[in-house]
């Protein structure tokens, strides 16, 4: 059953009815661009470990079109950020086999998109999609969250972060808050029922110097229903202890 439309102080109205598939809306382009993405994650799932799902059309399902869903919500963030989006920084944080991170420099050439993961064999992976793609608004970095977030050269520097099955969010807000600059937008791809874990974050908000402003239904959904976006805005520095060392946030959630 389909959750109604939660809250939201920015402007997406996001479906709350299956949708057509984003997938048949897609550009002969784009469309060759997933074919060979999906034809790599298959042949490298054995090396690599990149995903559970066994078929196409459930890749298809579960991991493209579940991406494609973040994108009004991504949109409406640019928009009430900075207009066209034109450079804008992106990071998929924890973006395994590269999920949404992939999807989104697909279908956003105008963004500069990194991929981050802790894991060097998934970024190996992602240095051949990203060639076999030719995506040239792509960098992979392999690093912890937390080091990038500690890193005064990067830290506060991304537009947008957006991550999915990475951490409950009180963890996620501690690795991805203080990669934003102040304005920028975490989007948080959820389940259908994110409310508890968006009470068990307040703390950690609070703390990072960011508020949520949506949770909202997406057009996608998994085994457990309508899937969702937690959206979290920066409203301010984060301050210089967080995030802390690699593997605390989890230990030890704010
Ligand atoms: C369950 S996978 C999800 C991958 C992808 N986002 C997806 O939706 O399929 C979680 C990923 O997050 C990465 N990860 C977990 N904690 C991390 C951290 N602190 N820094 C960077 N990557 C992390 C893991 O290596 C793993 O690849």
């Amino acid at each position: 059953m389909p959750r109604p439309y939660a809250y939201c102080a920015i402007g997406v109205r996001a479906s709350s009815s299956p949708s057509s598939s984003g997938y048949s809306l897609l550009s002969a382009e784009e469309r060759k661009q997933f074919d060979t993405y999906l034809e790599s994650l298959f042949e490298y799932n054995a090396k690599f470990n990149l995903t559970a799902v066994k078929t196409r059309e459930e890749a298809q399902e579960r991991h493209i079109e579940d991406s494609l869903a973040l994108l009004p919500v991504l949109d409406e963030c640019v928009a009430e950020g900075q207009g066209q989006g034109k450079g804008l920084r992106v990071i998929d944080v924890g973006t395994g086999p590269g999920l949404p991170g992939i999807v989104l420099a697909v279908k956003r050439p105008h963004w500069d998109v990194t991929l981050l993961d802790s894991l060097q064999k998934r970024c190996k992976f992602l240095e051949e999609v990203k060639e076999s793609l030719e995506l040239k608004n792509v960098e992979v970095t392999w690093s912890r969250a937390e080091d990038v977030g500690r890193d005064a050269g990067k830290r506060g520097s991304w537009d947008l972060a957006v991550a999915r099955a990475v951490a409950p969010l009180n963890v996620l807000c501690e690795l991805c808050v203080p990669m934003l600059r102040v304005g920028g937008y975490l989007v948080a791809a959820k389940g259908p029922d994110p409310e508890a874990e968006v009470k068990a974050a307040r703390n950690a908000l609070g703390q990072l110097k960011a508020e949520v402003v949506g949770i909202i239904p997406v057009s996608s959904f998994g085994s457990h229903g309508q899937r969702t976006v937690v959206v979290i805005r920066k409203v301010g520095e984060t301050p210089r202890k967080f995030p802390r060392q690699a593997g605390t946030p989890k230990k030890k959630p704010l």
